[in-house]
């Protein structure tokens, strides 16, 4: 093959800053392991095209499923579900010509997105999820599963400003021996007595703070509905305020198991630019 010549197609896009690079893949001109091996320099962002992560639309692998999402953080690691890449994903396949509502699969499991306008999406997660608490070194950790592996931990406002001593924080419970051989995302939220989340997200794979989490948001409203004492039914959505923007969190409770389930997650999804990286780069 002259790989010269060959240059792989590419859209640049975000959702609330948490930014990605998108390929479609229907024809399967790419492997999965090619796929793998070229991440950590396609997101790199002085040797690459930078990107919090790298999303591929796939043909589908199960019945019910539009198309199929394959995701994986820059280091090149798999990670599980990735939520703001999922409505960025879907708005990508609204313009390629699915359907407005389209359902699609991350390793098997099945998601439905409703592109709401050219710049908004909401999807809903499949799973059903409940919270774990556990102390580590005096700190409350709350730990649960939103499609991936997340803790929140609750700080005082004024801590979310310092994001070296967040970074330091969030690298310490990643790599928490309660948390191997996984990993986890960590999150850090406020406003917990009020009706106003905000949070930072210290992201596995990508190894820093990003300007959102998806996932990370889910997770954090369901922890923030957990510690109110009076479980309103009317607080739905429920906004959290990231770096980057506004996400709008939707769920069911079920107060006899303590359990989470119908999941949603709703906010901006943005192209910013298309280009063609070069094979012949990749494998310099
Ligand atoms: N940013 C993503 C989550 C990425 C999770 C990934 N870093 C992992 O290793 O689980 C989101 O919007 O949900």
């Amino acid at each position: 093959m002259d790989t010269q010549s060959i240059f792989i197609p590419f859209t640049k896009m975000q959702g609330a800053g948490n930014d990605f690079v998108v390929i479609d893949n229907r024809s399967l001109q790419f492997s999965k392991e090619e796929l793998i091996k070229w991440t950590p320099q396609l997101c790199d962002r002085k040797f690459g095209i930078g990107s919090d992560g790298l999303l591929v639309l796939f043909p589908s692998d199960m019945d019910n499923a539009d198309f199929q999402m394959f995701y994986r953080n820059p280091d090149g690691s798999d990670a599980g579900m990735c939520g703001n890449g999922g409505r960025c994903l879907s708005l990508f396949a609204h313009q390629l010509g699915f359907d407005r509502n389209h359902n699609f699969s991350v390793h098997k499991n099945l998601y439905q997105a409703q592109v709401i306008d050219q710049q908004n999406v909401r999807l809903t997660f499949p799973a059903q999820t409940s919270i774990d608490e556990l102390t580590i070194d005096g700190q409350t950790i709350f730990k649960l599963h939103t499609g991936t592996e997340h803790i929140v931990t609750v700080v005082e406002d004024e801590k979310l400003e310092q994001s070296d001593q967040l970074v330091a924080e969030g690298r310490k419970l990643r790599y928490h021996q309660k948390f191997q051989p996984k990993g986890t995302n960590v999150n850090f939220i406020s406003g917990v007595n009020e009706r106003k989340l905000r949070l930072q997200t210290y992201e596995r794979g990508v190894e820093d703070l990003t300007l959102a989490c998806g996932t990370g948001a889910l997770a954090s409203a369901l922890v923030w509905h957990h510690l109110q004492d009076d479980k309103q039914e009317d607080i739905q959505p429920l906004s959290v305020i990231t770096e980057g923007g506004r996400l709008n969190i939707y769920f069911s409770y079920n107060s006899s198991d303590k359990s989470y389930s119908d999941l949603q997650l709703e906010g901006p999804a943005q192209f910013v630019f298309e280009g063609q990286y070069p094979l012949s780069s990749l494998q310099a």
